[in-house]
């Protein structure tokens, strides 16, 4: 290039799959957010602890978000796509038909979401074989993982689904299929959720033992023998089919791709914090939390050596940050509580009415309602005797118990809107404390942790920061690009398109001065 002229800008897009919507955005070549639009996906919940989504319905939603955040963009300016996606199973028959998970034979309900607990028996005796894999989940499988899933349909669903499938995906591996026609895994969705070793590859006798041997006949062919790490490019890009759906030009490099939790703690935890006074700077990466909080919340914590931590997931050899291992506390349901107990409360037509006439958020209303009835009292007294235990769905970490249950003391005979705000900040305290829970159970087994850094839907409400730093005493880190998990799933893209040498010389990316 002659002297003066300026390089064409180069984009890249970045899919994030939710529980609740789709996200896209476009990203410059230095990480900034350019464009963001959202769409929401269809949930059912046919019975309860069954929840299931459409494949076609969330690539539907991918497509719209996709074409929204490139319109006016020249497309030949568009370098890399990577996606992310919460680890939910995608089933499709021999020629990539969706088939039904479901008694009603319902095929478009093909996807099995990953809070779906349906595979309890399954899992508990998976559990009870005590096979060596199962170290490598904190000792004990979750009934959200995939292989109690698998076995599941395999008991009960022989005819209509197991006996006619052909592939059984992630939902991040399925968006990475759909957009190259590529069935190559990611190392982060096998090594997390399908017992997958980085190392070592499949545990033929774990698969014999459980069950579910039908995978090793096969060579592994429907649950994946092609394995690449996240950010790698994958086959010849984009098909023109999908380029078509996507509103983008065939060949851009697609990347392989990251579950969502994994996408975010990429997209936050390698910030630049120079020059705040934070207590991790010049600190190894290693004293990071990464808590990415929407429907769940998700604990990342990376170590140069694998730490075993009792009851938290992992560790996870180079399925977030290349080269560290991976710890992965959580909780199950979060944001989602907050929205239960909130919808639930008999005050909450109120809630919305008031929320509205001073066109607030439901939740920006309820902060400041308990700024206005606090007084002079800082706003954590305001619970002394109203407690909440979080676990409505489970205990994720460290108990490992997802049949645990949930549970409020110190009611009262009142239903108004302060009973209602009292009983929502009791809430976000419970999981902040649950947050601690986990930090204490990672530290002792061997981490050291001094600071927190926050993303997802959740870390947009100021009370839930709040609680998290005053209940686990860290400084909470926020990045000035609120679509921290966007930004990782864009890095993905970035990776691939082969602009950036590697996934790793990219996790500040854009982090500089968003403080
Ligand atoms: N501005 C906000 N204030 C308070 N809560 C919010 C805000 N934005 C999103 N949330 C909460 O975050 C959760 C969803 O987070 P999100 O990251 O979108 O979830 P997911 O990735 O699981 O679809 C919901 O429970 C929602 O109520
Ligand atoms: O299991 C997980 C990551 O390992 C996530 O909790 C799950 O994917 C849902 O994520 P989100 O709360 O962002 O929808």
């Amino acid at each position: 290039m002659s002297g003066g002229e300026q390089k064409p800008e180069r984009y890249y897009v970045g899919v994030d799959v939710g529980t609740g919507s789709v996200r896209a955005a476009l990203v410059d070549h230095s990480g900034v957010l350019l464009a963001f639009a959202d769409q929401p996906i269809k949930k059912w919940e046919p019975q309860f602890n069954h929840h299931e989504q459409s494949s076609e319905d969330i690539w539907a939603a991918c497509c719209v978000v996709t074409k929204k955040v490139v319109q006016g963009i020249d497309l030949n300016q568009i370098r890399g796509l990577g996606f992310d996606a919460t680890c939910s199973l995608v089933v499709l028959d021999k020629q990539f038909h969706p088939l039904p998970v479901n008694q009603e034979g319902d095929s478009h309900r093909n996807v099995i979401m990953w809070l779906d607990h349906r595979a309890v028996s399954q899992v508990n005796r998976i559990n009870e074989t005590k096979h060596s894999v199962l170290q490598y989940v904190g000792g004990v499988m979750s009934v959200e993982m995939q292989a109690p899933k698998l076995l599941w349909l395999k008991e009960n669903l022989r005819e209509t689904c197991w006996d006619k499938a052909g592939h059984f995906f992630d939902l991040p591996d399925f968006l990475s299929w759909k957009a190259t026609g590529v069935t190559a895994r990611s190392l982060c969705s096998l090594v997390c959720k399908w017992t997958y070793s980085a190392e070592k590859g499949w545990d033929d006798s774990f698969w014999k033992m459980i069950g579910l041997e039908d995978f090793v006949a096969d060579n592994y062919s429907k649950i994946g023998n092609q394995v690449l790490p996240p950010g790698a490019s994958l086959g010849n890009g984009l098909t023109p089919e999908a380029a078509r759906d996507l509103g983008l030009l065939p060949g851009i490099a697609v990347a392989a791709s990251l579950i969502d939790a994994h996408a975010g703690g990429l997209g936050v935890i390698g910030a630049d914090v120079r020059g705040h006074g934070l207590v991790c700077e010049g600190q190894p990466v290693t004293s990071r939390l990464a808590v990415i909080c929407g429907t769940s919340s998700c604990h990342m914590g990376i170590s140069k050596d694998p730490i075993f931590v009792p009851g938290v997931w992992g560790p996870y050899f180079s399925a977030m940050v290349p080269g560290f291992w991976l710890n992965e506390g959580g909780q199950s349901v979060t944001g989602k509580l907050i929205d239960h107990m909130v919808q639930g409360h008999a005050a909450f037509p109120e809630l919305q009415v008031k929320a509205t006439a001073r066109c607030q958020s439901i939740y920006a209303y309820l902060n400041s309602h308990l700024d206005l009835i606090k007084k002079a009292q800082p706003v954590g007294f305001l619970t002394v005797d109203l407690h909440v235990w979080p676990d409505f769905h489970g205990n994720r970490s460290p108990l490992a118990d997802l049949t645990l249950k949930g549970m409020v003391t110190g009611l009262k005979l009142s239903q108004d809107l302060d009973d209602l705000a009292i009983l929502y900040l009791a809430t976000v305290q419970a999981i902040a404390l649950g947050t601690r829970f986990i930090i204490e159970a990672m530290e002792a087994a061997g981490h050291s942790i001094s600071t927190l850094f926050l993303c997802g839907g959740l870390s947009k409400n100021p009370l839930f920061v709040q609680m998290h730093a005053d209940i686990t005493g860290m400084p909470v880190v926020l990045s000035q690009e609120v679509e921290s998990v966007l930004v990782g799933a864009a890095i993905l893209g970035a990776c691939a398109s082969g602009d950036f040498a590697s996934v790793q010389t990219l996790h500040t990316w854009g982090f500089v001065e968003r403080f």
